[in-house]
């Protein structure tokens, strides 16, 4: 690490295994990039499947402990992991932005998210209650309790590396269970760093393992995870179709699963809507993360007689964002995570000018920046046709589609097999509620372009995927009911 400040404690280049730090069994590592230079930053384990079942037994060994640790006595642990992660927020906001490529105030943005869902899951480790039930024959006590269901899977993405982990770690100890991760190759570090502090919390030995590996070798590691049927859970999140692998792959050993995978948001200007508090809505979703957050909206629905005051103003916002590296504080959209990223972008900018959509603002790469880098973009005359309409783009990329009214809109939107997020803004309240319930998604944002928090439920329906994360629900997949009955006893 040249550039920032991220103590040599925090940087680390071992697998975690049973409170150890170690090389992978086979030796081999492989480099972790900036992908603003495309320079190796360290070095980090390559690890097989010896690795994935070593940390699966200390998971499963430490399991019998750390699910009978009071909840109390779990919630302060938890407690003090979240009190550590704020501590070093600046650290490791740079090691994000290092690693994934995000502007530095959004690398340390990223750092509070995470904490303040760690500190969620630490507050409702403490509210695990079940039920007494009335029972329908005399002397008989019913009785439901929850209890974690055990070695939780959590196979993380790159493009939230902090907040990723912990809405899926900070769950497990909160419950009781105990976990084996996989960061994706882009991102390793963050989570490295992460569990260093869980280690400094108290965080006993086996309750958390982390086993990093490159693309080539993911499946491998996962795998074992997969046959294992100690490992009662997988939390992923990623792409559509790895989840549906994942959740092929899960059946012999019928594990629960939560899958929050790939969007297709739609954002709806109505013609009744505060234009400007559109654009800054839209800004504000879309450019998070350079566009490569899944609930970004990937296609922008404008009404007729709003759509060239819309797109004027929105123009001349795209047109002025600031695209460069995290070391420079100006920075407003920074490097895409990696060449395949940039190619995608790429792929779908000329797809839809091909068919027809015009470029009223960016349309390429930017080499000059960078490699990795794309110009914020908007295009007109976008259509169903296109793949930035069919696929996530994942990229800063906006196109726009004219319509007319409000029942083909709604077609238009929920015409995706995707169901993650969608947003619309408008003032008219017959219509927010119509609108609301009528979209085939998890999350609706109506006049409101920001929406993560952690006492919000995320998640989404159809090929986006089940369960949620964060909020008084995001526990559920980590626990079991289990249903006690005592009979009368003389
Ligand atoms: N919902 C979301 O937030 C995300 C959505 N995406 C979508 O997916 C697209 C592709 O991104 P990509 O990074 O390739 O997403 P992936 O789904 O491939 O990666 C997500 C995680 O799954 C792991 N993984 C990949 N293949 C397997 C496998 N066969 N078995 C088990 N685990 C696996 C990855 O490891 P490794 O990194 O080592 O391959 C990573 O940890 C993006 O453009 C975007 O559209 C991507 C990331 C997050
Ligand atoms: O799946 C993602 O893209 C990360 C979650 C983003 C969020 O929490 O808003």
């Amino acid at each position: 690490m040249d550039h920032d400040r991220t103590a040599p404690e925090l940087v680390r280049n071992a697998n975690y295994i049973d409170g150890v730090w170690k090389k992978s069994d086979q030796g081999r590592y492989f480099d972790v990039v900036d992908p603003a230079t495309g320079a190796t930053i360290v070095r980090v384990p390559d690890s097989g499947a010896a690795d994935a079942r070593a940390a699966a037994d200390a998971a499963h060994e430490a399991f019998a402990t750390w699910r009978k640790v009071p909840a109390k006595a779990r919630a302060l642990i938890i407690k003090r992991w979240n009190d550590l992660v704020l501590s070093r927020q600046d650290e490791l906001g740079a090691l994000i932005s290092r690693e994934q490529g995000k502007p530095l105030a959004e690398g340390k943005g990223e750092v509070a998210y995470a904490a303040s869902y760690i500190e969620w899951f630490g507050e409702e480790a403490t509210r695990v209650n079940g039920d007494v039930i009335p029972a329908p024959v005399p002397g008989r006590r019913m009785f439901a309790v929850k209890e974690p269901v055990g070695v939780v899977a959590a196979i993380t993405p790159w493009n939230f590396p902090a907040a990723m982990i912990a809405r899926k770690i900070a769950p497990a100890l909160a419950s009781g269970c105990t976990v084996v991760c996989k960061p994706a190759e882009d991102t390793p570090l963050t989570s490295l760093a992460l569990v260093a502090l869980a280690e400094q919390a108290g965080v006993p030995k086996g309750v958390i393992n982390v086993v990093t590996a490159s693309r080539e070798r993911t499946p491998e590691v996962v795998d074992a995870w997969l046959d294992d049927p100690r490992v009662r859970k997988i939390t992923f999140t990623g792409s559509t179709p790895v989840g549906k692998h994942l959740a092929r792959r899960s059946a012999d050993t019928l594990k629960k699963l939560s899958l929050e995978l790939g969007g297709n948001a739609p954002f709806i200007v109505f013609e009744d809507a505060d234009l400007d508090a559109a654009v800054e809505g839209l800004m504000a979703s879309k450019f998070r993360n350079g566009g490569q957050t899944c609930v970004c909206p990937n296609r922008v629905f404008v009404q007729a007689t709003v759509h060239d005051a819309f797109a004027g103003k929105l123009a001349a916002r795209v047109g002025a964002l600031k695209t460069g590296p995290a070391t420079d504080p100006s920075s407003q959209i920074g490097p895409m995570i990696n060449e395949r990223a940039i190619e995608k972008i790429e792929r779908h900018v000329e797809d839809a000018v091909r068919r027809g959509a015009k470029v009223l603002v960016g349309g390429s790469r930017l080499p000059a920046v960078g490699p990795n880098y794309f110009a914020p973009t908007v295009l007109t005359g976008a259509d169903a046709t296109m793949a930035c309409s069919c696929e996530e783009t994942f990229g800063p990329v906006v196109p726009l589609t004219r319509f007319e009214n409000e029942d083909e809109v709604v077609a238009a939107a929920n015409d995706t097999p995707f169901g993650l997020a969608a947003y619309f803004y408008s003032r008219d309240v017959r219509r927010i509620w119509r609108v609301a319930e009528a979209l085939e998604t998890g999350i609706v944002g109506v006049n409101e372009g920001a929406l993560a928090a952690e006492a919000a439920p995320f998640g989404g329906v159809k090929d986006s995927g089940y369960g949620r994360e964060g909020s008084v629900h995001g526990l559920d997949d980590f626990l079991h009911i289990k249903y006690i009955c005592q009979g009368q006893l003389d």
